[in-house]
């Protein structure tokens, strides 16, 4: 490459017709040494450009600047076209360095024609020959967010990768309305090759507009009509030349009109009295007004449109107050089932969860009660023993509902009903993808139970393995969820219960033995039914009253015969199995009085004449006392009179209530 600088002395820099003089000369040494020369700034860092009038006039040079022809060839021909460009410049054009007033005519028109590019409100780049860029205006500029000292003598693509001006160069064709995407805008834009006289290429140009705001405009208008569409209320607009300009389908459907009848019509000739026409004219707002149409009720909003403080039409939308009415009541229908639920459960939890809701007078069942209310007021471990249907959850529920925690949940784990390799998941919860399927994390019952209380039912059907993951949590109140990585922290009460025989499960390795002290911290051991028969009269007579509501029934009472037999039964099902007998009673039964027919066979055939007088309780006798109390009893409840029962048993009546007294018998 062959090259010359020198400095311009030219009083207006290179203006139009120094320029041309230059392209002249250019093109005459081209004719003669068959080679291109180029041009540029000597302290720029921009390519040269190829001599041309758009390449010269974008460079702009000025008086005292140092320029530099170069050649991209290093052949004798080279040094001497440059040299030639190179004495032009410096001798011919440097010398005779006037303006004329010609001059300042073309170079005002140059000026008036660049302002006008870059004032005009749309994008244009013209590119020279080798796709280099001379001329970007303002609106451009800040389409790409550069500046043109950034940008001039760059190669097209450099600056606008997606720029499709080299193909226009190349196949020397106009591209019109084409979309392309500048810096995150979408713009439209018309290409043309930049011709010479002789038809020779001299650039391309390329003149385009931002539309990003139309296409949004467009997109917004789309999801607008969308959801007039899906909307199931009745909407109408009427432009502002009184014309009918939109009705939404279910308008169409509601009165049964096809829209492309109505569409275009003046509101005059369809509704010429009706409130449409009113806000038209009125340009006021009607709103929630109850009206009737075409024979139907409505409530409709109609409002005038102002864009811009211009009227552009009213908007009207209108609901079928039938539909309306028809919600309100579905409304007012779920409301009352949600009261008359609401009242259940609160009806529901205060009768289940009091301690006066677990019937028992025995000493047996008051010792229990005892424990279990001072369990309320701590928050120790509770550990319920007792065989199946003694009431052990019964108890859990009044420890929890009466205890500082009764406004936060109580969570029930049946252990003997979950199956083992779910058990983990259900007390610790889990995260998503812990396991396949666990497509959302879940949170264990130890978490719903915090601050709250967890009754681990059937605690002595818990697997070992997951023993010892309970006992960390007993111990520090901490676990991590399946396929977790944080500990979680709770604060929770724990109360167990179990009927099984802990103790020789320990011996057998069947439970562990530290999980069984740090459960049975207080214990609580329900007593079985038979053990405690004297409570069979009250709870018979609560079950009664209990069933009466459910089964909708109006029994008064029981016989005495059939206390007398239920009292006799071993109750291996204790005060569950006593309920469902009632409960079966109480269906059997055709007048208000439960009498023996209306027991299971199998208790009242148990037949007293074959027994002996008294029973021996695992082949043992009783304290005296213990009979003693039975006796009275059983004549206290057959004729419910000191006196009576006194001569029965041939005593006074003064001892007899004395004993009742010491045995209380009431
Ligand atoms: N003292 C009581 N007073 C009134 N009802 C009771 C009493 N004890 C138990 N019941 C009733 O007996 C039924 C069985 O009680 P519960 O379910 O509490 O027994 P459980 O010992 O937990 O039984 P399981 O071990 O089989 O789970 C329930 O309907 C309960 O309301």
């Amino acid at each position: 490459m062959y090259k010359k600088t020198l400095v311009v002395n030219i009083n207006e820099g290179i203006h139009t017709r120094i320029a041309a003089s230059i392209v002249l000369k250019t093109s005459e040494l081209k004719s003669k040494y068959n080679i291109n020369l180029f041009i540029k700034k000597s302290n720029s860092s921009s390519e040269p450009f190829a001599i041309s009038m758009l390449a010269l006039l974008s460079l702009k040079i000025q008086k005292g600047e140092t320029i530099e022809i170069s050649c991209n060839e290093d052949s004798e021909t080279a040094y001497q076209a440059v040299n030639e460009m190179f004495n032009f410049i410096n001798f011919e054009l440097n010398s005779n360095n006037t303006m004329s007033k010609l001059d300042a005519i073309i170079e005002e028109n140059t000026i008036a024609n660049e302002q006008i590019i870059d004032n005009i409100p749309v994008g244009i780049i013209v590119i020279d020959s080798n796709c280099h860029i001379v001329k970007i205006n303002e609106y451009a500029l800040n389409l790409i967010d550069s500046s043109e000292k950034k940008v001039y003598g760059k190669y097209i693509k450099d600056i606008i990768p997606t720029s499709e001006l080299p193909s226009v160069l190349k196949d020397r064709i106009h591209q019109i309305g084409q979309i392309q995407h500048i810096n995150n805008n979408i713009t439209i834009s018309n290409r043309a090759p930049i011709l010479g006289k002789n038809n020779e290429i001299l650039g391309a140009i390329s003149v385009f507009q931002d539309i990003s705001e139309v296409i949004g405009i467009q997109e917004l208008n789309e999801k607008f009509i969308k959801i007039l569409e899906a909307s199931h209320d009745l909407i109408c607009f009427v432009d502002e030349h009184r014309k009918i300009s939109y009705l939404n389908p279910a308008y169409e459907k509601h009165f049964n009109i096809n829209k492309n009848f109505i569409l275009g019509m003046d509101l005059m000739d369809i509704s010429p009295n009706g409130l449409r026409i009113k806000v038209f004219n009125t340009k006021e707002k009607l709103e929630k007004f109850f009206h009737r149409k075409d024979n139907q009720e409505i409530v409709s909003t109609i409002e005038p449109i102002f864009i811009d403080d211009k009227f552009k039409g009213i908007i009207s939308i209108s609901k079928p107050i039938n539909e309306m009415k028809e919600l309100v009541s579905k409304l007012e229908r779920s409301q009352e089932e949600l009261n008359y639920y609401r009242d259940e459960i609160r009806r529901h939890s205060l009768l289940n969860f009091s301690f006066k809701e677990i019937i028992g007078n025995s000493g047996s069942l008051r010792e229990v009660l005892y424990i279990a209310q001072k369990a309320s007021d701590s928050t120790s471990t509770v550990l319920i023993r007792g065989e199946s249907g003694t009431g052990k959850e019964l108890i859990a529920k009044a420890i929890h509902y009466n205890s500082p925690r009764k406004n936060n949940t109580l969570v029930r784990v049946n252990c003997a009903a979950i199956p083992e390799n779910l058990l983990e998941s259900e007390l610790f919860g889990y995260e998503k993808g812990a396991f396949t399927g666990a497509t959302n994390s879940k949170p264990g019952k130890f978490n719903l139970a915090d601050k709250g209380t967890i009754f681990l039912d059937e605690i002595g059907d818990m697997p070992i393995s997951m023993q010892a993951k309970l006992l960390r949590v007993l111990q520090d109140m901490e676990f991590e969820s399946v396929g977790g990585l944080k500990t979680q922290k709770v604060d929770v009460r724990i109360i167990a219960a179990t009927n099984r025989d802990l103790e020789t499960m320990i011996k057998n390795g069947q439970f562990r033995e530290d999980l069984y002290y740090r459960l049975n911290v207080i214990n609580i051991t329900l007593p079985p039914l038979r053990e405690r028969k004297e409570d069979i009269s009250l709870l018979v007579e609560h079950f009664i009253q209990k069933l009466n509501t459910k089964l909708n029934k109006n029994i008064k009472g029981i016989t005495n015969d059939c206390i007398i037999y239920l009292e006799k039964y071993h109750w291996p099902g204790n005060i569950r199995e006593l309920e469902n007998i009632i409960e079966r009673a109480m269906n059997m039964c055709d007048g208000n009085l439960i009498t023996l027919k209306d027991l299971p066979f199998h208790i009242r055939s148990m037949d007293n004449k074959d027994e002996n007088l008294i029973n021996l309780v695992d082949g043992e006798l009783l304290p005296l006392e213990e009979y003693e109390k039975e006796i009275i009893k059983i004549a206290m409840q057959k004729y419910k009179s000191f006196n009576k029962a006194g001569k029965a048993l041939g005593i006074t009546h003064r001892t007899v209530s004395l004993k009742c007294k010491k045995y209380g018998i009431t």
